[in-house]
């Protein structure tokens, strides 16, 4: 029996998973795609959290058991009657009824944090935006979305940090992707469409063979707006793609070429003509995103998702075979 396939995206507050979870189900296509928030799960709404002095990233505010139940089912195809929280109210609303689709994103601040729902994902990413960049973020997004003033959002972010230390960031560790925007060194004032982004592939998937690029005639890979190394990410060894935010479209569909290549379905997507859309997304303050190195994210992220598909039906067919000589 197919299950759906279960990505999971991880980071702070406003490291910028919506933004990239929209940006996915884009390329997959909103039809065929579950979104869940896990700030869904937190146990104390608003005004409870203040007066307890609890902050929404320690996990005893959220009920991971819920959480990672709920992962659980969806993983094997089965309904849940999720609950909602409100960030207009900062309050909750009635449950609702969600039946998985056949992909699933489960994007939230502690998504990794329990072993049990590490193991429902089938492909791990990591946000790690630069620390002054996400605080950018989110005053704009909590000042214009969710009620807050500045002052508010600043006071919040350093009340935060501990609990950002102890319970976020290790996360990180538990990826195969950990994926960073940020603005060019000479520009730190960035402006949207130009971020560079830090690609950190571990070696826990197997990703696309990007060492042509390397070899491809480009120019010093250390002075190319495309760069791809050997590095250590939390003492473990990883290889690292950038892709800066001025890389010409010759330069990038190079890239984009390995990675649509042998995913039949990709081909489609990475023909830029008949598919506009790529790299280009509403951030959650309504603003449209779009650069090269956001679409070159998504479609890596979309690669590993219809290659787990692929993974996941063969694995079927071969039980289905062992089954029939039976
Ligand atoms: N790749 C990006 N390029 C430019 N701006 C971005 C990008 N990703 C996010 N942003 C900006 O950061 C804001 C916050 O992002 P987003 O709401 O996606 O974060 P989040 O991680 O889902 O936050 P939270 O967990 O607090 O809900 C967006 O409204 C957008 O303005
Ligand atoms: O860290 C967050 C992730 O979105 C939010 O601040 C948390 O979910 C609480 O929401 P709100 O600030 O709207 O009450």
């Amino acid at each position: 029996m197919t299950r759906p396939i279960i990505l999971g995206i991880v980071g702070d507050s406003a490291a910028g998973k919506t933004t990239l979870t929209r940006g996915i189900a884009q390329v997959l296509g909103p039809e065929n795609v579950t979104i869940i928030c896990t700030d869904d799960y937190h146990r104390y709404d608003r005004k409870q959290r203040a007066e307890i002095g609890i902050t929404a990233l320690h996990p005893d505010c959220n009920y991971l058991d819920i959480m990672q139940q709920h992962l659980s089912q969806l993983r094997t195809g089965q309904p849940i009657l999720k609950p909602v929280y409100s960030h207009k109210t900062g309050s909750f609303e009635p449950p609702i009824y969600i039946k998985p689709n056949k992909f699933v994103i489960v994007e939230g601040l502690l998504g990794y944090s329990t072993r049990g729902a590490r193991d429902s994902y089938d492909v791990k990413v990591y946000l790690a935006p630069p620390e002054p960049l996400r605080a950018k973020w989110k005053v704009k997004r909590d000042t214009q979305k969710r009620g807050y003033s500045e002052e508010q959002v600043l006071d919040e972010l350093t009340k935060r940090e501990p609990d950002s230390e102890q319970f976020i960031r290790p996360q990180r560790q538990w990826s195969d992707i950990v994926v960073s925007f940020y603005p060019p060194s000479d520009d730190m004032d960035e402006s949207n469409g130009h971020l560079n982004v830090r690609l950190i592939l571990r070696p826990t998937i197997p990703h696309p063979d990007f060492t042509q690029i390397i070899y491809s005639g480009d120019g010093a890979n250390l002075t190319s707006a495309i760069r791809l190394g050997l590095d250590r990410d939390m003492g473990k060894p990883v290889d690292v793609l950038e892709v800066d935010g001025h890389a010409t479209l010759e330069q990038v569909n190079k890239l984009e070429h390995i990675i649509c290549s042998d995913m039949p379905y990709l081909r489609n997507i990475c023909d830029r003509e008949s598919n506009p859309e790529l790299g280009k997304v509403a951030g959650t303050t309504g603003e449209t995103l779009q650069s090269y190195p956001l679409a070159l994210t998504q479609l890596l992220i979309t690669y590993h998702m219809l290659r787990a598909t692929q993974n996941h039906q063969l694995g079927e067919t071969q039980v289905v075979e062992q089954l029939v000589k039976i």
